[in-house]
């Protein structure tokens, strides 16, 4: 989509941010239920669940034309976000 001036690109922009936002705020909501099935803290980080995450957002990346290092980065930043929301969400001291 072609758009004629950088206010209607920013407007643009705006409306993915939204998506985007809501996106991640029902994501995080499926990361929390995932909490309520785990008991330690290995558990809870599940390296190699991590791993198979970044491996498929990064293929998705490639094929769908997204920078694939951007997405790389996005998904590990926001996943150790995540286990830090998922330990809050067990609200208790977990042991290795
Ligand atoms: C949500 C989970 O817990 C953590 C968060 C993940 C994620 O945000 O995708 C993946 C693995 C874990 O690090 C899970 O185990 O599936």
């Amino acid at each position: 989509m072609m758009v004629g001036s950088l206010a209607q690109v920013r407007a643009e922009i705006d409306k993915i941010d939204e998506t985007l936002i809501a996106l991640i705020a029902r994501r995080g909501e499926f990361v929390k239920q995932a909490a309520t099935f785990k008991k330690t803290a290995a558990q809870v980080a599940a390296p190699e669940r991590m791993q198979q995450v970044i491996d498929k957002v990064t293929k998705l990346a490639a094929d769908k034309g997204a920078d694939i290092e951007l997405v790389e980065n996005l998904y590990r930043q926001m996943i150790a976000d995540f286990i830090r929301i998922e330990h809050l969400a067990l609200k208790v001291n977990l042991k290795d």
